[in-house]
């Protein structure tokens, strides 16, 4: 059975809608927890464009699940990783232009240079969490990179149009899953899921933690984040 890693970024994007004080994502991550969140995600962009550093290191001193940053392979992120020590670090690709993320790295173009800051991380005690398409060249190369983790992005299955493209999706990661288990990995998943088709990615046998964000900052806007957090765990481990 998935736990629940909640992404609180867009409860930042509202903030910074004003560059103001509030909505605080600090005081969100306290009532994600009180709602049954098992964790607590925030991703740094380059472009500040929601979660700021300040958020970060407040978060590291106030989050009582656990916490996963997730950032770019970066020397300025790994820098800022390596002072705050988050309890887990997730590399996603990033492009200033992009409204969400839009695919897994490429880990099999950047083998080398992947394995260096992995390995970096993990030297410092840091474990790290790879965001992978479920493509077996990528589960197999995010293996080589010594990576504890992958996190099998799910945006595909997400966005497919019709019940045979999603059992189709859904058919791909199941087999990513078995992959990347068979190679010593442990898989996380996420990007795109809703309350309408968390379940059948939350029954894959195999995927440790689901990290979901915007669908559920969504429904805490209008419901209150202990009800939408209650409501997603229900879902995913009922
Ligand atoms: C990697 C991923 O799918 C999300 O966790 C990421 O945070 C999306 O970026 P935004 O939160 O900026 O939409
Ligand atoms: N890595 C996925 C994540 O943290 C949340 O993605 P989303 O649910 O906001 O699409």
């Amino acid at each position: 059975m998935a736990t629940l890693g909640v992404n609180i970024d867009h409860v930042a994007t509202i903030r910074q809608a004003r560059r103001t004080v509030e909505p605080d994502p600090v005081a969100a991550a306290v009532l994600a927890e009180l709602g049954g969140a098992d964790g607590i995600t925030v991703h740094l962009r380059e472009d500040r464009r929601h979660i700021q550093e300040r958020d970060v290191r407040l978060l590291r001193q106030t989050v009582r699940t656990h916490l996963n940053l997730e950032m770019a392979a970066t020397s300025e992120m790994v820098a800022i990783a390596l002072e705050i020590r988050p309890d887990y670090v997730t590399l996603v690709p990033e492009r200033r232009e992009e409204v969400t993320t839009e695919g897994g790295l490429d880990v099999v173009g950047q083998q080398e240079p992947l394995t260096q800051v992995v390995q970096t991380l993990q030297g410092a005690g840091i474990p790290v969490s790879l965001f992978i398409d479920a493509d077996p060249a990528q589960v197999a190369a995010a293996a080589k990179t010594t990576a504890q983790f992958i996190e099998l992005h799910t945006g595909r299955y997400a966005e497919a149009k019709g019940e045979a493209a999603q059992q189709q999706e859904l058919a791909i990661l199941a087999q990513g899953v078995q992959q990347a288990k068979a190679l010593g990995l442990r898989v996380n998943a996420g990007h795109g899921l809703t309350y309408t088709n968390v379940g059948a990615i939350a029954r894959l046998d195999g995927i440790e933690e689901l990290n979901i964000g915007h669908t559920i900052i969504s429904r805490a806007v209008l419901v209150g984040m202990v009800q939408a957090v209650r409501d997603m765990k229900a879902l995913i481990s009922p």
